[in-house]
């Protein structure tokens, strides 16, 4: 049996919760993410137990305990300052809609709660003496670096079908390979993806999308199909087939919609929309309107000082990643220098505002706003310089 000796300390700040159960007579275990990713030695963000106590059983022995899901087993524990997510083995049933069951049959064997998980790397557990539980075969696919379904690949995307979106986030994520028989059941089961919530997709999405390999990942993301049954991508696989062979893997959430939209031929009053459908927020939003904006305008011509303040930094150094994703030549570097070198890089900069205009005797309306904008550009251009006594002197010439 693998045994892991040094844990890291969020597993053994965690051992007394285990003990505490093992002690009462039930079983318990780390199961999960945290286990896959402490043998990958990758950053282990939140821990998992798994226990034989029901519930009601944990809730007895904890003093200060949350119901997070009881219907579905999980009791959160408070324990020395941390919060743990304890789980009753269980076994999911009833899983007409495709989606995660709505009720659970809660057993008493470990074994029985780790075959209905998704892949055998995630079906690895370890008990509190850092022993790894593996009955699916997860030590060695892990070692393969591969994405492989416990059991009958159909059973487990059926069970619940954001599994095969998170068997292509995986791929990238972690950089493995699927396992044949799990990609050919997700190209048997690809059209069950729509039963699957848009916000659960998109996270999964996402992940994919900004992962170490996501080219890859995106390759059988559309090669099994389904990718067609993701928001506004059906009938867009020729479209969507550059995405394998871009320049880089985008790392930044705001890159990726962005090279999605402008793969896609998205019109620029319908990325809006577009971003609706895979409910995204309007924070999001925003930034990739301006990203693509920016885009198709250094994809024409050279922008203007004033263009590129207006743009403003984030928006300017997220639309070059995009361009050097795409493979799309600008001048990058030029750029950069040409903006730091603006004489104010935000409106608060300028040392006038409509209140100072207003007491220098412009009457209060839009006329002021526009010369505002007036004074704002010419200082932008290095026509006027940005201080008070410039730009009383220029209001003196223009009264
Ligand atoms: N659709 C799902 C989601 C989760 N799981 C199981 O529940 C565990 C925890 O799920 P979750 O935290 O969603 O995923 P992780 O694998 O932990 O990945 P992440 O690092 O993104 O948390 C998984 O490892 C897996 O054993 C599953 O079988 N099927
Ligand atoms: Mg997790």
């Amino acid at each position: 049996m693998k045994k892991i000796n040094d844990l890291p300390q969020i597993f053994v700040a965690a051992i007394p919760v285990l003990e505490k159960l093992e002690e009462a007579g039930f079983e318990a275990y780390f199961v999960g993410g945290s286990i896959r990713d402490l043998l990958l030695k990758r950053h282990i963000h939140d821990i998992d137990i798994a226990s034989s106590a029901y519930p009601e059983e944990v809730k007895r022995l904890f003093p200060k305990t949350i119901d997070t899901g009881i219907k579905h087993g999980t009791v959160t524990v408070l324990y020395n300052g941390s919060s743990y997510e304890i789980t009753t083995f269980r076994t999911e049933s009833g899983y007409q809609d495709f989606r995660r069951p709505d009720h659970v049959t809660f057993v008493r064997s470990l074994k029985e709660d780790l075959k209905r998980r998704d892949f055998t790397i995630n079906a690895l557990a370890m008990n509190t003496k850092g022993e790894i539980v593996d009955l699916f075969n997860g030590l060695d696919d892990l070692h393969h670096h591969l994405i492989k379904a416990v059991g009958d690949p159909l059973e487990r995307f059926h069970e619940d079908a954001l599994r095969m979106m998170r068997a292509v986030r995986f791929m990238s994520q972690l950089q493995f390979d699927l396992e044949e028989q799990t990609e050919e059941a997700i190209r048997q089961l690809h059209y069950l993806l729509p039963k699957i919530s848009v916000e659960r997709i998109r996270d999964e999405f996402v992940k994919m999308g900004t992962g170490p390999n996501s080219r890859k990942a995106f390759a059988v993301f559309l090669d099994t199909e389904l990718s067609e049954g993701a928001p506004d991508f059906a009938g867009k696989k020729d479209l969507l087939a550059i995405y394998p062979s871009l320049k880089f893997d985008p790392i930044l959430e705001s890159s990726l919609w962005a090279v999605i939209i402008i793969l896609l031929k998205i019109a620029n009053n319908e990325i809006g929309q577009f971003m609706r459908d895979w409910k995204n927020s309007n924070a999001m939003t925003s930034k990739v309107e301006k990203i693509v904006d920016l885009f198709d305008l250094l994809s024409e011509r050279a922008p203007t000082d004033y263009e590129l303040f207006e743009a403003g930094k984030e928006t300017l150094l997220n639309t070059i990643d995009v361009a050097q994703i795409l493979g799309q030549p600008i001048n990058s570097e030029a750029l950069v220098d040409r903006y730091m070198a603006l004489p104010i890089k935000s409106s608060s900069e300028l040392v006038i505002d409509g209140r100072f205009l207003i007491a220098a005797g412009v009457n209060p309306g839009p006329k002021l706003g526009e010369l505002l904008t007036d004074i704002k550009k010419k200082v932008i251009a290095g026509e006027l310089e940005n201080s008070r006594e410039a730009i009383t002197a220029f209001l003196g010439n223009e009264f």
